[in-house]
């Protein structure tokens, strides 16, 4: 990808003590672009290069054609335009939600704040918190204080937002309890997001984009479901590995409480989401519930048969395991199989197989 008016382009290096973060990153200018990468790899210095919280020797950044850095310029992180979300709310306790959500608004510009102003009621009932406006920071649970937290750094008309797992500090239901309100913010806002994650259902369900990072550098940096579907990157060795991909309800089977669902490759069956035929949804095919034959076999309990092609072949994280890519009609999945599986039916790259899905899950 090359950078351009729906790109921005990103390069950092230097170091931090004994840690080298060299960083060239292309992501799009709008959308979330999920930043994934085992612990220490430095995605949070990397957030805070954005920031201008960090000062590395070279350091390369332009957003809507304002430089914040460059051989001559360090823009200092006050007057960056940056929402900044961190694992803990940090909400004022002495404020009361409404104080908190205007706080960041009032270093605005008066146009800036006034547009702000306007945006405050939507975003307020975009993120659930219309009720909660006269209450203490004290009196929220976890996820409403997160939700809060996330209308502060919106309310400041950020040119980007920056999410440093915002979700890892909450509990399992506090979890579930914003995931939605995120989802609608990915399709409704216009501000690029980067989003640090550890955790590949986030990655799956937010992302339209992702960046993997290891050892301070950007391994691959690409659309969501080709960049999962990559077999030369680490995340292919997570548990939770798998491809997500975008795909609409068309048929709904409620005798068995089955739906259809459509990829530009094929179509599946999966439960059924309770949502009605023509929405759109994101199902997430795991690389363990992947498995590939010659031939359709017609005595099996899996539903789901797709006709597909091996592209690529690679070790898995066991030498008994080998993790296969497969194309089914343009849309990638990899299948988890025994080495000596994929060696019994001679597997190879150019080979027509029937890919079987044992379980599809609706991302929610
Ligand atoms: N200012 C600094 N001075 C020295 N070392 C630093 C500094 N900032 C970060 N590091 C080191 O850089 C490395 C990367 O840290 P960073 O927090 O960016 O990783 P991360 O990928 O965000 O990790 P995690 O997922 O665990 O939060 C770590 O080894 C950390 O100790």
């Amino acid at each position: 990808m090359t950078a351009g008016e729906d790109t921005l382009s990103a390069r950092f290096r230097g170091s931090l003590g004994a840690f080298e973060l060299d960083v060239d990153l292309t992501f799009p200018a709008n959308g979330v672009t999920a930043l994934f990468g085992p612990s220490g790899c430095g995605k949070t210095s990397l957030l805070r290069c954005f920031a201008g919280l960090n000062r590395l020797e070279t350091g390369d950044f332009a957003i809507r054609g304002e430089i914040w850095q460059d051989g001559n310029t360090f823009l200092p992180a006050h007057r960056r335009a940056i929402g900044y979300v961190f694992q803990q709310a940090n909400l004022f306790p002495h404020l009361s939600v409404h104080d908190n959500l205007v706080f960041g608004m009032k270093r605005l510009a008066r146009a800036e704040r006034d547009a702000a102003r306007t945006r405050f009621d939507e975003l307020v009932s975009l993120l659930g918190i219309a009720h909660l406006l006269d209450r203490a920071p004290r009196k929220l649970s976890g996820g409403e204080r997160q939700r809060v937290a996330i209308g502060r750094a919106l309310l400041t008309s950020p040119k980007l937002l920056l999410m440093d797992e915002p979700l890892s500090a909450l509990d399992f239901e506090a979890k579930r309890e914003i995931l939605p309100y995120l989802e609608t913010l990915r399709k409704t806002l216009s501000v690029p997001v980067l989003y640090v994650t550890h955790a590949p259902n986030e990655v799956a369900r937010l992302a339209d984009h992702v960046a993997v990072m290891e050892n301070g550098c950007v391994l691959a940096s690409g659309p969501l479901t080709e960049t999962l579907a990559r077999l030369d990157l680490p995340i292919r060795r997570e548990e939770g590995a798998g491809v997500a991909i975008d795909a609409q309800v068309v048929e709904v089977d409620h005798q068995w409480h089955l739906a259809r669902v459509t990829f530009p490759g094929g179509s599946l069956w999966v439960r059924d989401p309770n949502k009605p035929v023509g929405t759109s949804v994101r199902v997430m095919v795991l690389a363990r519930d992947v498995s590939l034959a010659l031939a359709p076999s017609e005595n099996v309990s899996i539903v789901n048969h797709l006709p597909a092609t091996v592209l690529e072949i690679a070790k898995g994280d066991h030498p008994a395991v080998v993790a296969v890519k497969v194309d089914v009609g343009g849309t990638p999945l990899i299948a988890r199989l025994t080495a000596r599986s994929a060696a019994a039916l001679e597997l190879q790259p150019g080979k027509p197989v029937s890919a079987q899905i044992k379980s599809v899950a609706i991302v929610e």
